[in-house]
């Protein structure tokens, strides 16, 4: 957690202040007893009113200190933990942009959610925990102790009996309890987990009538971590009463002892009162001490996986001498390459080698699992190759910045992703400062005008979180159009078209030619229709290419392409 605590630098002032106020507040509540002891020994034993007023007055102005104190130190250490929490969910969102997608899928969705908010409020409570107590709690014992002792050496054998005592308890709790406290956090990703599947999901939970099953799952997370939940309650239950009663006990015996003193007249009766304040004291910051002892380990358990989140490796970097691509446009030529998954057995792609140039429409054509998205991602450097190379403009992707390798590339991905917000903002989200006429025009050879002009607020349409209130087809339109607004000189469409009727197809391809004619193109796709006029197709089997040419040449010389072909014409004829 230390390590985390170098991003406070920017409240190092506040947290010298709160020091302050709270050694001053400990002083004040160091101080009081000793007043009272002074008043009930010098002013009520000589019945003098006017002592008795005179430090009360005082002793009312040092408990109002006190208390103004803590009022400020406590402001303060929750402006300061709260600006804490800022700065670590900024960090970790910062951290988590850079990730590369094999560190995506290494830490997974749910975990870097809950990473981000509920481990980063667990850190946020603790720091205001500890910026109070840390200070308070071991200041109030070695004052309480001095004060204690000033007051009357004798009694404090019951504390030198009562301490020990009281650490027993803490221990054996400390023990049974850490562990739970470990796990909680863990069981809190796993209830994300499935919330998250349930809810982004529920189409297909309803479709398949899995409801019933999936409120199981959701009931076993959730009972899993309610369980851990109330151990942790039980300990923390028993440890509060135990540690109520230690102190009550403590109290008698310092009243029962004490009394026999006083009846020696070894004591006065404000000493007395004085050392059961202190005694109090004491036992009350071990109590803090105690609080923080469980709070902190599962703040550390929080602060470890935070840790482990900014603390990663990124696969995926911009080189210390970046090189600027050379002033050819749209070049992009594969050499050997060959990448793998990590943890994959085979290889996804092996030994790809072809170059394209700008103004060529380059389709890639295979099976299912073929390596085809890998192909394209590995363009845009959403990974990095095993082996061999991708130059972009005469340049190696891994030596350019990534900002200038993507801004090269208008990308529609498979899985089209659509943020909440307008049409229009969505189609500008390919160009910030994109005009009106831009994105209509964009949507226009998208062929996206007619239904956006079809809902009522046009393009001030709002798209729901994840694109759900537009079909499958719409959303690929809109998703095309934000990669044509970029003017990009190179274009992946990843399986873009497979959500639209034959005549949009044919009408999109048909408008999109002219728009990206100077444009190096990618197209993925599954069907011969969408393939057969490109400059060169490229076919995929099992991550290796097994025929590059036109469609002619390929017909002729490439048994895979062929038996594509051969499959579509039969469901054509089928037809
Ligand atoms: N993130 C990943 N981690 C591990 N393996 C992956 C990952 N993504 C894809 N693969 C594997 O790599 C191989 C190639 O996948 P890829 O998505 O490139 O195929 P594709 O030809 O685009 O398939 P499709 O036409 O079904 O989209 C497949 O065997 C797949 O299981």
């Amino acid at each position: 957690m230390l390590k985390l605590y170098r991003f406070l630098k920017p409240y190092t002032t506040y947290i010298a202040v709160i020091i302050i106020l709270l050694c001053v507040q400990v002083l004040s509540d160091l101080y009081l007893p000793t007043l009272m002891a002074d008043i009930v020994d010098n002013g009520l034993a000589n019945k003098d009113v006017d002592y008795i007023l005179h430090l009360g007055r005082f002793m009312l102005l040092i408990a109002a200190g006190g208390t103004l104190c803590a009022i400020l130190a406590t402001y303060l250490s929750s402006k300061t933990a709260v600006g804490f929490g800022i700065i670590l969910r900024e960090k970790i969102f910062t951290k988590v942009e850079e990730f590369s997608l094999h560190e995506f899928d290494k830490f997974g969705t749910a975990t870097l959610i809950t990473r981000t908010t509920n481990d980063v409020t667990q850190i946020q409570q603790v720091s205001v925990l500890i910026f109070s107590m840390m200070i308070t709690a071991p200041l109030t014992c070695i004052g309480g102790v001095i004060m204690a002792l000033q007051q009357d050496k004798e009694l404090a054998w019951v504390l030198v009996v009562t301490i020990p005592i009281l650490f027993t308890v803490i221990g054996i709790t400390l023990k049974r309890g850490l562990p739970l406290f470990k796990v909680m956090q863990k069981k809190i990703d796993k209830l994300n987990l499935v919330l998250r599947e349930k809810i982004t999901g529920i189409r297909v939970v309803r479709a398949f009538n899995r409801i019933e099953k999936e409120r199981v799952r959701f009931d076993d997370a959730n009972a899993d971590l309610m369980d851990n939940a109330v151990k942790v309650n039980i300990i923390m239950a028993v440890l509060m009463p135990a540690m109520m009663l230690i102190m009550n006990l403590t109290t008698v015996a310092i009243i029962w002892f004490g009394a026999i003193r006083i009846e020696d007249g070894t004591m006065q009766i404000g000493s007395l009162l004085a050392f059961i304040q202190y005694a109090t004291q004491i036992l009350f910051s071990l109590l803090m001490l105690v609080m923080l002892f469980i709070m902190v380990p599962r703040a550390q358990v929080s602060a470890v996986r935070i840790n482990e989140v900014l603390a990663t490796n990124l696969d995926i970097v911009d080189p210390e001498k970046i090189e600027l691509a050379s002033s050819e446009r749209g070049f992009v030529e594969f050499k050997k390459v060959s990448f793998r998954y990590p943890g994959a057995d085979q290889p996804a792609l092996s030994n790809i080698t072809f170059s394209v140039k700008p103004g060529e429409l380059t389709a890639i054509i295979g099976g299912t699992g073929s390596g085809k998205s890998t192909l394209v991602n590995l363009i845009t450097r959403f990974y990095d190759v095993e082996s061999g190379s991708i130059l972009v403009d005469g340049v190696d992707v891994r030596a350019m910045s990534q900002q200038a390798l993507r801004a090269k590339i208008g990308f529609v991905p498979q899985k089209t992703v659509l943020f909440s917000g307008t049409i229009a903002e969505n189609i500008k989200y390919g160009k910030e400062n994109a005009t009106m006429e831009e994105i209509e025009h964009a949507a226009h050879v998208a062929q996206a005008t007619e239904f956006i002009l079809g809902v009522e607020a046009g393009f001030d349409h709002e798209i729901a979180q994840g694109g759900t209130n537009v079909s499958g087809g719409q959303k690929q339109r809109l998703s095309i159009a934000r990669a044509l607004i970029r003017k990009a000189e190179i274009y992946i469409f990843d399986d873009s078209f497979s959500a639209l009727d034959f005549k949009t197809d044919a009408r999109l391809r048909a408008a999109l030619k002219p728009e990206i004619a100077d444009a190096t193109v990618f197209i993925i796709a599954q069907s011969i229709s969408t393939v057969k006029d490109a400059d060169r197709i490229i076919v995929l089997d099992a991550g290796q290419i097994s025929g590059i040419g036109t469609h002619k040449e390929l017909i002729d010389t490439c048994k895979v392409y062929g038996e594509i072909v051969a499959s579509q014409l039969y469901e054509e004829e089928l037809a």
